[in-house]
């Protein structure tokens, strides 16, 4: 099989989650592999529900997901194993070191503990996290322990990569440290999906952006087919022009 047959990264189709009222109505997308896609929409859109419901942590009402062709809900294991998911508000263990920390979650996903090591090293090196090496992440910043969630979900190299806001609260020599590390995951060939609220950030980083409204996509394409769909010459208007009530 070669790449152009493979299935995609992500495929959603009809995707429905209500809490009372619908949170995802009828959601359909499809990331390619190797693709750096954003999601973006409004507060309570839906986004951070459709990944969680990707990740497999919330069952879908309605819908059918398969993650790298794999159908997450007839082999939810061999699924989740093939991606990693970042919440916005990522658990660490206080009493743990940085390099206690990714073993543990290396060990979760039964990571060679030599190759973890190799890559807990490079990655704590790429996030500039080494010289807290053998600090307990309690004292660590929220933005070091973002850095830290990062590593964690990178340690066993998921080909799928979902990330809820990971940009959020990190300074600028931080953020760049994981956008380079982002596209650096696309660049070896594995998929990044993400939400933000910062529009510069899908606008130089993402091929192709989502937006999402009510649960819905309501527009999708590179960011030069989203301006000619509107009036709009930047992102925030496009996005701004597309989201606008009713
Ligand atoms: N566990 C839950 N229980 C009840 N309602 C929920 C739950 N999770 C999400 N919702 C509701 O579903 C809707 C979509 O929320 P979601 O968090 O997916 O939006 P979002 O696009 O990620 O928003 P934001 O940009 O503000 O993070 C909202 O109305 C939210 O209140």
């Amino acid at each position: 099989m070669t790449t152009n047959d493979a299935p995609p990264a992500l495929r959603i189709a009809g995707l429905h989650k209500s809490y009372g009222r619908p949170a995802v109505d009828g959601l359909d997308l499809l990331v390619r592999r190797g693709e750096l896609y954003a999601l973006l929409g409004p507060n309570g859109a839906g986004k951070t529900t459709t990944l969680r419901m990707v990740s497999g942590l919330v069952a879908p009402d309605i819908g059918r997901i398969e993650v790298l062709g794999i159908d997450l809900a007839q082999a939810p294991v061999e699924a989740k194993h093939r991606l990693a998911y970042l919440p916005d508000d990522p658990m660490l263990y206080g009493k743990l070191k940085p390099f206690e920390y990714l073993e543990f979650v290396a060990g979760l996903w039964g990571v060679d503990a030599r190759a973890a090591e190799g890559r807990a090293r490079a990655l704590l090196d790429w996030l500039d996290l080494s010289q807290h090496a053998h600090e307990l992440t309690e004292g660590f910043s929220r933005g070091m322990k973002q850095k830290l969630a990062l590593a964690g979900a990178l340690i066993h190299d998921p080909e799928l990569l979902i990330l809820d806001e990971p940009l959020t609260g990190l300074d600028a020599a931080a953020a760049r440290q994981v956008k380079d590390l982002l596209l650096s995951h696309v660049a070896k060939g594995g998929t990044v999906i993400l939400t933000t609220h910062i529009l510069e950030v899908a606008e130089r980083l993402a091929e192709r952006i989502g937006i999402i409204r009510q649960g819905r996509l309501i527009a999708e394409g590179t960011l030069a087919e989203l301006r000619e769909r509107t009036s709009g010459a930047s992102l925030e208007d496009v996005f701004l022009q597309l989201t606008a009530q009713p």
